[in-house]
């Protein structure tokens, strides 16, 4: 199975950059994993058309997913799991012969609706709202936690 990423903006901060590089490449130690970045929507004005830059990076962002995919969609509003319960996600899909996961993290202003429709599970990483440069860090740490919980690696200390 191969992991993909579809993100909206690119990760511009040095400190998250590092963070994110470390944990892709330990991502990759046990699966493929493509990081696709869409071009963020300009806000332009004092009061950006949310609804405009949603649906725009929502029109870019599902052109970039395939029929077959199976998609996880990343909104606080999502579904909270614990970190078993991701890894117990992960080995489902790996072992129940998924050829791609995608994983969406929108941009500034979040994702339109149409995204949401097309996830197979929308996933929270907390009640909280983090950035879009720090939501992407702390999922690549939470599907590098997930396989190393699947392989049983000390990673998790559980
Ligand atoms: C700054 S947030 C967008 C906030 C926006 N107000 C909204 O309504 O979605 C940018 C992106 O980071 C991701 N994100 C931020 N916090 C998250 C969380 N707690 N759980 C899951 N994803 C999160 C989501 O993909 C979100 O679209």
């Amino acid at each position: 199975m191969k992991l993909r990423l579809l993100c909206v903006g690119r990760v511009s901060e040095a400190y998250l950059r590092a963070g994110v590089e470390d944990f892709s490449a330990r991502v990759r130690r046990y699966l493929p994993l493509e990081v696709l970045e869409i071009k963020e929507e300009k806000a332009g004005g004092r009061r950006p058309d949310v609804a405009r830059i949603r649906d725009r990076e929502g029109e870019r962002l599902l052109a970039k997913v395939g029929e077959n995919a199976q998609v996880v969609v990343l909104d606080e509003g999502g579904r909270a799991m614990t970190s078993e319960k991701l890894a117990g996600f992960l080995e489902e899909h790996m072992l129940g012969g998924t050829a791609e996961l995608v994983f969406i993290l929108g941009g500034a202003y979040g994702l339109c609706d149409e995204v949401k429709r097309r996830a197979n599970l929308v996933l929270s990483l907390s009640q909280m709202t983090f950035t879009h440069q720090m939501a992407r860090l702390f999922l690549l740490e939470q599907l590098y936690r997930g396989l190393t919980i699947v392989r049983n690696e000390p990673y998790h200390n559980r």
